[in-house]
């Protein structure tokens, strides 16, 4: 369904999206669940987490989305790469668009992303805060400028995080090797690894308690360096960022959407 969408603000003009969320149960989908019911211009009509589901009297629930009875303009998921292929075939056959915020895909998931984005808008950011994404814009630029700078990068994360290293990571490892096509990713160093070498991007991932999610990227030279850092202070800014998303991406043609696009 196409609906009119006031793209300045992302603001949808009286219209009520409707929305099913994927992962509903978990840390995410408890906060975006709360943010969803809290915004006017939404509707949650459904619920889908396969262990944790229970009956409430707001929205229905489901333990997969084979069994999903509601219609929806658009699906927002934070769950797990393997409820993809359960997101995916509901999506395609009921012409959904999707907002995808879960991290940890690999390659084959990827191409089925962008296959599924031929028919369908997907919208997909492994970090929905508009900080980060600023963060790398700024990444790339010094990448370009700081000729002979090693680059570092440092995540941390709470202790319940399964993938590593986060998905932002990723995304800043790759905004890197944008302008720095040499670049050879190192996860983590130990024992004798002999002598950094220029082209090395070391990617370090840390656990503990309950840090929300913290990116730093480090340029150093000699006698000087520069850290650009992000640090979230709540899951909000992820579940704001993923209903704006949502909002922008039932205004669009099939195709595959991130930030960029979004932002401008
Ligand atoms: N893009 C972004 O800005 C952000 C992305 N994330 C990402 O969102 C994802 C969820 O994070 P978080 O809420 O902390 O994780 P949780 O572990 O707290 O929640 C995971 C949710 O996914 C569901 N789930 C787990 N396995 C499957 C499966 N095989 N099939 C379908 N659903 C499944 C769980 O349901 P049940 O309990 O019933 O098994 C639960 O509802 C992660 O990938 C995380 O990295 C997180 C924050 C920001
Ligand atoms: O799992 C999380 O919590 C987060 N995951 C995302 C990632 O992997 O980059 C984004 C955010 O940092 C929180």
């Amino acid at each position: 369904m196409i609906l009119p969408l006031n793209k300045s603000n992302l603001k949808l003009g009286g219209i009520t999206l409707k929305v099913i969320i994927n992962g509903y149960s978990g840390t995410m989908g408890k906060v975006l669940t709360n943010c969803v019911l809290d915004d006017e211009e939404l509707e949650l009509v459904a619920g889908v987490s396969p262990k944790h589901h229970d009956v409430n009297d707001k929205f229905n629930t489901y333990s997969s989305f084979a069994e999903v009875k509601e219609d929806a303009d658009v699906v927002i998921d934070f769950s797990n790469p393997l409820a993809l292929d359960g997101i995916l075939e509901y999506c395609l056959n009921t012409k959904t668009p999707v907002v995808l915020a879960t991290t940890g895909y690999n390659d084959e998931e990827m191409e089925k992303i962008h296959e599924a984005a031929k028919q369908i808008p997907v919208f997909l950011s492994f970090n929905m805060s508009l900080g980060v994404n600023i963060l790398l814009k700024l990444v790339k630029e010094a990448a370009k400028n700081l000729n002979g700078f090693d680059i570092e990068i440092i995540e941390k994360h709470h202790n319940k995080k399964v993938d590593s290293p986060s998905g932002t990571a990723v995304m800043i490892a790759n905004a890197v090797k944008e302008v720095r096509e040499q670049s050879e990713f190192i996860y983590g160093r130990h024992g004798r690894t002999g002598k950094r070498q220029q082209n090395e991007v070391g990617i370090h991932a840390v656990r503990g308690g309950t840090i929300v999610g913290e990116h730093s990227a480090i340029f150093a030279g000699n006698d000087e360096i520069l850290e650009i850092n992000h640090s979230a202070r709540s899951k909000n800014v992820f579940a704001e960022g993923a209903i704006a998303a949502a909002k922008y991406l039932v205004n669009q043609e099939p195709g595959f959407y991130n930030m960029d696009n979004m932002l401008g």
